[in-house]
């Protein structure tokens, strides 16, 4: 089938690939011209045939709005867009309502792969119509992983990036803690070995796993660590998923204090620790570092 793709960055691209590669066609937009199939939005539109399914892949937020506010504009009763970007779940059923109106189909996808989605596929988490999801289901197939997992149709619209945000808080916390085991093993005077350790738990053990695998490849290049800074940025998901867990009460104990960890990188002296101290000196006479 026909597929217009809008961002072909380190994503879009590679998934333009993929599609490709299953036997589809993709006209694929993007700001940089040396990437893009066609220059404009509306030639993209113009390029398709009804009824036109639309994916976009663009940085979540302004970028996202704008483009599939731009692609309303353009597209015709019957068409489909699919924002396969990190979007915030809250935003789908207002854009849902917004195309809705004009008669113009809207689902969500979180996709979840990174760099590597191109060879292994990407996990797919859809939300929307049964509807959609069966004209869209050629693309699904082919960029999903080729085994039997890696697809869900999660429920209606706004379900897919729902699941993706659940999905990446889970992500902050196994990252942590491969992260904390790591800084414990290389504190202690028992292990010498630690790079080899986590080598050996890639089969076999019980925390085997693909972010195992990457950590262990990190390791490869840089045992140490010694050439990367403790800071690490956030995109947001992280952030809604403990949102969300204040909004329902749930115990988020892990992925809060994941997220907290990575705000904490971000601090060259922390401010509450300053506090602490100077609490500690004031009813304790203790000394304090200056
Ligand atoms: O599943 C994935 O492929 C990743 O989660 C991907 O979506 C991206 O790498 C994160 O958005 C980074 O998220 P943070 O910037 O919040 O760590």
């Amino acid at each position: 089938m026909q597929l217009g793709l809008i961002g072909l960055g380190r994503m879009g691209g590679n998934m333009a690939d993929r599609i490709r590669a299953a036997g589809h066609e993709v006209v694929g937009f993007d700001h940089h011209p040396d990437k893009r199939d066609v220059s404009s939005l509306a030639e993209l539109v113009e390029k398709l045939a009804a009824p036109r399914v639309v994916w976009t892949m663009v940085p979540a937020g302004e970028i996202t709005e704008s483009t599939i506010d731009q692609l309303g504009e353009l597209l015709s009763a019957g068409d489909l867009i699919i924002d396969g970007g990190n979007s915030k779940f809250t935003d789908d059923k207002p854009r849902a309502d917004r195309l809705a109106s004009k008669g113009i189909g809207y689902m969500d996808c979180g996709v979840s792969g990174g760099i590597w989605g191109s060879q292994n596929g990407y996990a797919l988490m859809v939300g929307g119509d049964a509807k959609n999801v069966a004209t869209a289901m050629p693309i699904f197939e082919a960029l999903k992983p080729a085994g039997e997992f890696g697809f869900v149709h999660a429920g209606p619209v706004g379900a897919g990036h729902y699941t993706k945000m659940v999905h990446n808080g889970i992500e902050y916390g196994m990252m942590q803690a491969f992260a904390e085991g790591w800084e414990l093993l290389e504190a202690s005077e028992y292990v010498d070995n630690v790079p080899g350790a986590f080598k050996s738990w890639r089969e076999g053990s019980v925390v085997k796993s693909w972010l195992l695998d990457l950590f262990d490849r990190a390791l490869d290049g840089d045992p140490e660590l010694g050439k990367l800074k403790g800071y690490a940025e956030d995109t947001g998901e992280g952030r809604w998923t403990v949102d969300e867990a204040v909004r329902l009460a749930v115990p988020l104990h892990v992925i809060a204090a994941s997220l907290f960890t990575r705000f904490e990188s971000r601090q060259p002296d922390s401010p509450a620790m300053k506090a602490v101290a100077a609490l500690r000196q004031q009813f304790g006479g203790h000394a304090v570092v200056s």
